[in-house]
């Protein structure tokens, strides 16, 4: 608001009183951050004030500056109190206003000459917090008295309030650069900064060069003296042997992009600072010295993974690189040899040719399967994808499985529920009457165990097959199991402590709140998390993020949390469909009827479980003939199963031709039956 100074620094500490550390903007402190504080304060008071003990002139003629100690200043006089090997510095405003073109220098002059750190307060701003704000609202109320308002504004007047945090800021900000821009390094610390040329020209070029030139002249005017500039600004190409050579003499390496491909400085640096015999000659090093080296760099640059040995930064963090360089800086050499060593058998043992080798192997890696495999392209622009199937993979056909069981004798048939035999798009959520129909002949066979095997509960599934009295339901991924209407549910035993639902329902409540469309489907054994009527791209990647976020505070809960289509659900371990058919087999094979025809159709992630379970060789040897297996995904797409049907209406045809050819063998209601089915159709 009054245009004064911002700074990217947070304030990561602020001290209150010898002892007391308080924790500001997340930044915790430990005791050894005490301990250098202190340490480093003990050698240094800084007097905070209004105005800095000094008198200020400017010479109209010369345009030059002269400034002396006020005597008559108390804050002057303070000084005679604190121990004489003290290093006092003051901070704050001057009385006079100072050009913003001049303020850089007349900083430099006051801090070497005075020890004083001018805050340059813009003048408004000076006059709404001081006039206004401390003297109209502070004042009165430190003197017991209503704030009284012949100037300004009302009772409480945001603006002059607004200018009392700006100023406060400004004032914050210079005692921080204080406590941190480690002087015991002045004179001895010099950066090189190479400007390599721009590969364009445009206007933001022109501003950042701007603002790099501007800084490194303020830089170099507070902390440099004849003989000493703490930055060199080296603006072009500079060729090979002098980049070498530059990199040869560095004790430490900044590359801290904001983000970059494969930036080889750091590698480069490495190698230069290892050294040839030449170069060793020519900086006088014996031969065999140990090399050091260290590194800062950005978290988002490409090589930053594999430098182990570097310090990373959030370059947006300027408080972190400052703490980055300094700690580089003054790290004991052992230790700079250890990182020296660990970077240097990275970078020479992965050279470019390595790179080359391992991105070969690699490419043939992912390629040898797609040589086996058949390949279609579909959808278009962000949208396309290519899909890769096995040859193998293949339509079921209705003539295979008549075939097949014709065969057979004792069959076991596993149908998924959403998306197999009702489509995902249907209104009423129950089974058409077609559907029942089909069920009920294929249950009236006495050689067929038919199950229905689904997520869903087990009231809504025992309601929707209350015309099937033999048909088997699985509800919940398996956790209930009934194997006719009449029969009782079984449970699949799981841990019965559901406390894990008051950790993640809240989780789910979040995402809920956050994204529209999208509710919560409470189970007696789970909980779902639905984005079916969300916005598409923000419920899928609300989805992930769910996903990840219950995982990891489920990390220790008896549970897996799973993807669904549209959905994400939290369901107790060891829960699966896979687990149903293989209780559904061996309970059929203890009743003497050991399945020599498997059928499982399914849709969705969790129907590869019963894929994966029926294809198993444990599975098949545990029979004592193997039997005709079919899994089968509903659409054209990567799975376990070895057969797609392509939707719910090739599901019901196959059905139907299984159920006639179930009816043919069974005595009295073959002809009944056909008529049905065309009456439903
Ligand atoms: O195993 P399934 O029979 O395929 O059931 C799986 C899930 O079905 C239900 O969700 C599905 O239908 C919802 C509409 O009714 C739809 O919003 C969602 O996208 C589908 O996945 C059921 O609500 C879930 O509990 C089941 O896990």
């Amino acid at each position: 608001m009054f245009n004064s100074p911002q700074t990217p620094r947070r304030i990561p500490r602020v001290m209150n009183v010898p002892g007391t550390v308080s924790e500001v903007d997340g930044f915790k402190t430990n005791a050894g951050d005490f301990d250098a504080l202190s340490s480093e304060c003990c050698g240094k008071k800084i007097i905070v004030a209004n105005f800095l003990p000094l008198q200020a002139q400017k010479d109209i003629k010369s345009g030059r500056w002269s400034f002396g100690f006020d005597e008559d200043s108390l804050l002057l006089q303070m000084k005679d109190g604190i121990a004489s090997d003290t290093d006092v510095v003051y901070v704050g405003s001057l009385k006079v206003d100072v050009d913003p073109s001049e303020q850089d220098e007349v900083s430099g002059r006051l801090l070497k000459e005075f020890n004083c750190v001018p805050t340059f307060l813009p003048p408004d701003l000076q006059k709404y917090f001081y006039h206004g704000f401390c003297k109209q609202y502070l004042w009165s109320l430190f003197h017991y008295m209503l704030p009284m308002f012949p100037d300004y504004g009302n009772r409480f007047d945001r603006f002059l309030w607004q200018a009392y945090l700006s100023a406060n800021k400004i004032f914050a900000d210079k005692i921080m650069e204080l406590l941190r821009q480690q002087p015991e390094l002045q004179g001895k610390v010099v950066l090189v900064q190479i400007l390599n040329p721009a590969r364009s020209n445009g206007k933001d070029v022109q501003e950042a060069r701007r603002e790099i030139y501007q800084s490194t002249q303020r830089i170099n005017d507070v902390f440099g003296c004849p003989g000493y500039e703490p930055v060199v600004l080296i603006d072009g190409r500079v060729p090979f042997y002098e980049k070498t050579a530059y990199y040869a003499c560095a004790e430490c390496c900044i590359v801290n992009a904001v983000r970059d491909g494969m930036n080889l400085v750091p590698y480069k640096y490495i190698v230069c600072r290892q050294g040839t015999s030449k170069m060793d000659e020519a900086l006088q090093i014996a031969a065999g010295s140990p090399r050091m080296s260290m590194l800062v760099v950005s978290e988002f640059i490409g090589c930053s993974p594999s430098l182990s040995g570097a310090i990373r930064v959030n370059p947006w963090n300027v408080d972190a690189v400052a703490d980055a360089l300094n700690m580089a800086i003054t790290m004991p050499d052992v230790e700079k040899q250890l990182r020296h060593e660990k970077h240097y058998r990275y970078v020479s043992s992965h050279d470019v040719a390595y790179w080359a080798r391992s991105f070969m192997q690699d490419l043939e890696r992912a390629c040898k399967e797609h040589y086996r495999k058949n390949c279609w392209g579909f959808g278009f622009g962000m949208s396309f994808r290519i899909l890769s199937l096995s040859p193998s993979f293949r339509h079921l056909s209705v003539g295979d499985i008549i075939s097949a069981h014709g065969r057979t004798c004792r069959r076991a048939i596993y149908l998924d529920y959403d998306g197999t035999v009702v489509p995902h798009s249907s209104i009423p959520k129950s089974p058409s009457p077609e559907v029942i129909l089909v069920l009920n002949i294929l249950c009236r066979d006495p050689k067929n165990t038919v199950f229905i095997v689904s997520g869903r509960g087990q009231n809504s599934l025992s309601d929707w097959f209350a015309q099937c009295e033999n048909i088997g339901i699985a509800a919940e991924h398996g956790c209930f199991i009934r194997w006719s209407r009449t029969s009782e549910w079984e449970t699949i035993p799981v841990a019965a402590d559901f406390g894990w639902k008051r950790i993640a329902e809240p989780v789910m409540k979040l995402y809920t709140e956050a994204t529209d469309g999208s509710y919560i489907e409470t189970k007696e054994s789970s909980l779902v998390w639905h984005h079916q009527d969300a916005y598409p791209d923000f419920g899928s990647r609300q989805a992930k993020e769910l996903l990840d976020h219950l995982e990891s505070v489920l990390a220790n809960e008896p549970v897996v949390v799973k993807r669904g289509r549209q959905i994400v659900e939290v369901k107790p371990q060891g829960v699966t469909k896979g687990l149903v058919t293989e209780k559904i087999l061996s309970t059929m094979t203890s009743n003497g009827k050991p399945p020599d025809f498997v059928l499982c159709i399914g849709d969705d992630r969790s129907d590869e479980d019963m894929f994966e379970s029926i294809s198993n060789a444990a599975y098949i040897s545990s029979l004592p003939v193997p039997p005709e297996i079919f899994a089968c995904t509903v659409g054209q797409k990567p799975s376990k199963a070895r057969y797609y049907l392509d939707d719910t209406i090739d599901v019901l045809k196959l059905l139907k031709s299984l159920a006639a050819a179930s009816s043919s063998t069974t005595s009295t209601s073959h002809t009944k039956t056909e008529v049905s089915f065309e009456s439903c159709a």
